[in-house]
């Protein structure tokens, strides 16, 4: 019998229960531990640690990949809540509580176990431990987890009971270490890590199965844990093994790191001043995944979602339960918890996944939160610089974890997988504004529509998403199918309208282009949507049409941003609508887009179309000038006959040699070679030229060109209603541009008209790329060049009367309307034979395209295009010979101009004044038609970098239009969606 000494007994008694007898002799206790042999050499085997490979520890492979930055406020507090059901007295039983949130870029915590027995064993079981971990406290203590050993072999702690936990196993952590109230007395967990799985990612779950571990900071208040001093370091744990030997286990955790840890399945408590307690919503994170071991698939845990919210009193603020209703607060988008501004930052850490609490990152946003995504708070603006805020409100925007989630929507019933979900969003045509929800999809047609109801849109087709359809996927009661669903009440009426025959049950097959035909037949019987009518029968009866705009084939549509970009943001688009008045200049700001922000604009079947269009538009503008030129040459013959008849001998125009020579006579050679084509022109019979012969004629168009009396005629281009300024660029060329081997430039294809698609509609998706401007711009200027948008050029022409079709661009967020200033004193029919002023004619357009009930809330942006035209023509013309510009005083102007400071020092010149004096006109119309602010750019489109500041700046005023929408959007916001007033 060997009696044990006081030194023993005390360390005994702080390891069995409180108030458990200690022995005297050592035979009668069952505590064993180990401690260092020093004895002769043994006989038989001993138990050994086995090494481990370091590299084999598997590290945590970060599921939210968090960005730590400077000013981020760790760690983030795990508020704890007192239960009802605890009373002071239980809560001074359970001794020292700590709860403490870790957050941890790197963790490795790594454990052995080597059980002797394999039965239950105490202290004295050989075990050991090569794995350390340390966590900081608030104070900046460490403290190292490195061989809490129990006898059972879970580490952690020992309560003098058999642990039932086993850790044959090797975890590590990185990232999030979990949040976590373990308790050591009782504790029958492990730590973190549960026999037979592999532990990667972040710790979110260490202990039991509601425990995580925790580290508590200095004398049981919340912890705060600097993430930096986070280490598990398996070259350290040597140093610490087997604590027993040197440390004394409840000193350890009592004064290294004032607290113990507390778990218990149902709820964790803080025993030391519980009045100023936090409160806790009952929630884990779950980052951690776990992969079992033989099958190597993830073990999903109950990931159901936020546990739902203790009840916090209304207005208080989950965290310090101070404020009232009135208190501005910060709410969570995952569980809706509000944070004052005293403990917004503290709540919410450093969002990288937005305006979450730390414990919600990594779990999907709540639906009805979507659309507030990325709309900041008044909040978030005092709190935090600009930058980080742009930062924060585009990583709630664009992380992956607040993407919608494939499980939420079902096709054709079946639950789409992310890749299916990235496929609908990312496709040239995608639903507008997925939610959450059923769906059933048409991929031979491409037609959309939510379960049980009518289509509701048409989106590119043949999408490899959902299963296949349901005969009454939109609960059809026609007996009539299309593409093997049974079609609803309206489509038949459409059908019925557009002429298909319907008797007999039929059952049709539709593609993506309308063309039908009937099951068990092989001749296409017609195409729905080339039916005359057939688009007004469709907006009559609320069904789709296609969207002409996205499914454009004329133009691609390449995802310039290619792999950089994540899956989920590819579907992303900004859409810019680009409409204005005929040539005011629409297609050629398109095709400025295409070559500033496209590496490859044009295809080389593009370009040989362009080629041909070129070379036909050479001889066009010669016709226009030849027709000009005898115009002017009878025009003049005339009056000198009637100069004649009054005797008048000195009339003006005519050559001295001869009688009938004007200064728009030519050669007989060049006349009847003009001639000629002249008449190949009104017989429509071009084809005698063009392409084949334009080489021939080359020679001769170039000295027509050069002779003097078309050089006169087009002088007076003017007067020629059709002839299109470029003409000369072209014709000054005819002879390169007449060669088989000519390539067009970027500046032909720019100045080339007559390129677009007969129904006028282009589209193309671009990125801004970084400009020389944003070189030394942060990064959230880096970022944008990640931003997608597509530019949809439509001519005016595609858009029906009264611009019915622009319902078709409901989801477009802006709209660039175009103005040629050049056009104050041109004129143009109206459609009936009257002529009008273009610039009339221009802003009736305006007005019906602003008031058109689709763009109710639009932004717009006016392009005052052709500037240089302006400044051209200003001295010549006076503005006012447009009646709408009656009142333009270019020298009141320049007075008043020259009073406001945002004019510079000089006298501005007169196109200046006057292009300021328009954009008033048309932001004042603007105004009184909708009540609302029009910006307004002036740009030369055939000047690259005019149209990039054009374009950049419609990026801008998406911008703040988010930063507006972001105050009104706050819940306390007093800021109303007119704060802006730029420009
Ligand atoms: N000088 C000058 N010419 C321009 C400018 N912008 C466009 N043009 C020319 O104006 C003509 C009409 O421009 P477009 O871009 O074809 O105009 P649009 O809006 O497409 O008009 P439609 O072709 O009728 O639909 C073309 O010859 C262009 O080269 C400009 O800023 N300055
Ligand atoms: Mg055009």
């Amino acid at each position: 019998m060997i009696k044990l000494d006081e030194k023993m007994k005390g360390l005994i008694s702080r390891m069995v229960p409180l108030g458990a007898p200690i022995a005297d002799n050592e035979d009668e206790i069952d505590y064993s531990f180990a401690m260092e042999y020093q004895g002769p050499p043994v006989t038989y085997d001993l138990p050994r640690a086995v090494p481990i490979d370091i590299k084999r520890i598997p590290t945590a492979s970060v599921v939210a990949p968090t960005s730590l930055s400077d000013k981020m406020l760790l760690p983030v507090v795990q508020p704890i809540l007192i239960p009802d059901s605890v009373s002071k007295d239980q809560l001074k039983e359970t001794a020292l509580v700590s709860e403490c949130v870790v957050v941890s870029p790197t963790s490795v915590i790594a454990f052995e176990k080597r059980v002797r027995d394999g039965n239950e064993c105490g202290l004295s079981s050989e075990f050991s431990s090569l794995g350390t971990s340390r966590f900081s406290n608030g104070l900046d203590q460490s403290c190292e987890l490195s061989d809490m050993v129990d006898s059972s072999g879970g580490l952690g702690f020992r309560d003098g009971q058999e642990c039932s936990g086993e850790l044959s196993h090797t975890g590590s952590s990185s990232d999030r270490l979990g949040t976590s109230n373990c308790k050591v007395h009782e504790c029958s967990a492990v730590l973190g890590l549960s026999d037979g799985h592999e532990c990667s990612g972040d710790f979110s779950h260490i202990g039991s199965s509601s425990g995580t571990l925790g580290i508590s900071s200095d004398k049981g208040q919340s912890g705060e844990i600097r993430s930096s001093e986070i280490l598990g370091s398996l070259e350290d744990c040597e140093e610490n093994v087997d604590f027993l030997n040197d440390t004394d286990p409840q000193d350890w955790v009592s004064s290294e790191l004032s607290s113990q840890f507390l778990s218990s399945a149902e709820s964790s408590f803080k025993a030391e001043d519980s009045s100023n307690l936090p409160l806790t919503r009952g929630k884990k994170t779950a980052i951690v995944k776990f992969r079992d071991v033989k099958s190597g698939d993830i073990v999903h845990e109950d990931n159901s979602g936020v546990e739902p919210e203790t009840k916090v009193k209304k207005g208080l603020c989950y965290r310090c339960q101070k404020g009232n209703r009135f208190t501005e607060k910060e709410v969570c988008i995952v569980c809706n918890a509000k944070y004052c501004s005293n403990c917004v930052l503290r709540a919410m850490g450093s969002m990288p996944e937005g305006r979450k609490c730390v414990t919600c990152i990594g779990y999907p946003v709540d639906e009805l939160k979507r659309k507030g995504l990325g709309k900041c708070s008044r909040i978030l603006k005092r709190l935090l610089s600009e930058l980080e805020i742009r930062q924060i409100m585009e990583a709630e925007k664009l992380c992956e974890a607040n993407q919608l989630q494939a499980e939420y929507v079902y096709v054709n019933r079946q639950q789409l997988s992310q890749d299916e979900l990235v496929c609908l969003q990312s496709c040239p045509n995608p639903p507008t504004k997925l939610k959450p929800g059923r769906y059933w999809y048409d991929k031979v047609s491409g037609l959309w529509g939510k379960e049980g109801q009518k289509p509701c849109k048409i989106i590119s087709p043949h999408l490899n998403v959902g299963g296949p359809i349901m005969a009454d996927a939109s609960n059809g009661n026609t007996l009539v199918f299309m593409n093997n669903r049974e079609i609803t009440k309206v489509e038949l009426r459409m059908f019925q309208l557009a002429g298909v025959q319907c008797a007999g049950n039929p059952h049709f097959w539709v593609d993506e282009e309308g063309s039908y035909q009937e099951e068990g037949q092989k001749n296409i019987k017609g195409n729905l949507w080339s039916k005359a009518g057939m688009k007004l029968v469709c907006a009559v009866l609320s069904l789709p049409i296609p969207n002409k705009a996205a499914n454009f084939s004329g133009e691609e549509l390449i995802n310039q941003v290619n792999g950089a970009l994540p899956d989920y943001r590819k579907g992303m688009l900004q859409k810019l609508l680009l409409v204005g008045y005929n040539g005011s200049g629409t297609s050629t700001i398109f095709k400025q887009a295409k070559i500033l922000y496209k590496s490859d604009p044009f295809s080389e079947e593009e370009c040989e179309n362009i080629k041909l269009t070129i070379q036909s538009n050479v001889y066009k503008y010669l016709g226009i000038l030849l027709e000009g030129r005898e115009r002017f040459e009878e025009e003049i013959l005339k009056e000198i006959r009637s100069k004649r008849l009054l005797d008048q001998p000195d009339a003006s125009g005519i050559c001295e040699e001869g009688d009938n020579k004007t200064i728009y006579s030519i050669g007989t050679r060049l006349k009847s070679f003009s001639d000629w084509l002249l008449k190949v022109m009104v017989s429509g019979n071009l084809e005698a030229i063009f392409p084949a012969a334009t080489r021939e004629y080359a020679p001769l168009v170039e000295e027509l060109w050069k002779d003097a009396a078309i050089q006169e005629t087009f002088n007076r281009r003017s007067e020629l209603q059709t002839l299109s300024g470029v003409a000369s660029y072209f014709l000054e060329r005819v002879v390169d541009i007449s060669m088989a081997d000519y390539e067009p430039t970027n500046t032909d294809i720019l100045y080339a008209e007559g390129l677009t698609s007969s129904n006028g509609l282009a589209c193309m998706d671009f990125s801004f790329p970084l400009s020389s401007h944003d070189d030394n711009i942060d990064a959230s200027a880096q970022h944008e060049q990640y931003l997608r948008y597509q530019l949809i050029r439509v001519h005016t022409r595609g858009l029906g009367e009264n611009c019915k079709w622009l319902e078709m661009f409901e989801d477009v967020g802006m709209t660039i309307f175009c103005v040629s200033l050049s056009d104050y004193d041109q004129f143009c029919d109206d459609g009936s034979g009257v002529l009008i002023n273009r610039m009339d004619a221009s802003r009736r357009f305006f007005e019906s395209v602003i008031t058109h009930p689709v763009f109710e809330e639009m932004d717009f942006l006016l392009i005052l295009n052709k500037f240089d035209l302006l400044e051209d023509k200003i001295e010549r013309v006076p503005l006012t010979i447009c009646d709408w510009f009656h009142d333009f005083n270019p020298v009141a102007s320049r007075s008043r101009s020259n009073s406001d400071s945002s004019i510079s020092t000089g006298a501005p010149a007169l196109a200046q004044l006057a292009f300021h004096y328009i954009a008033v006109k048309f932001k004042k119309h603007f105004a009184s038609l909708t009540g609302r602010k029009l910006y307004v750019s002036m740009a030369n489109g055939l000047e690259s970098s005019s149209v990039d500041d054009a374009l950049r700046y419609s990026r801008e005023i998406l911008k703040w239009d988010e930063e507006r929408a972001n105050f009104s959007a706050s819940e306390y916001s007093i800021y109303s969606t007119e704060a802006s007033n730029s420009a």
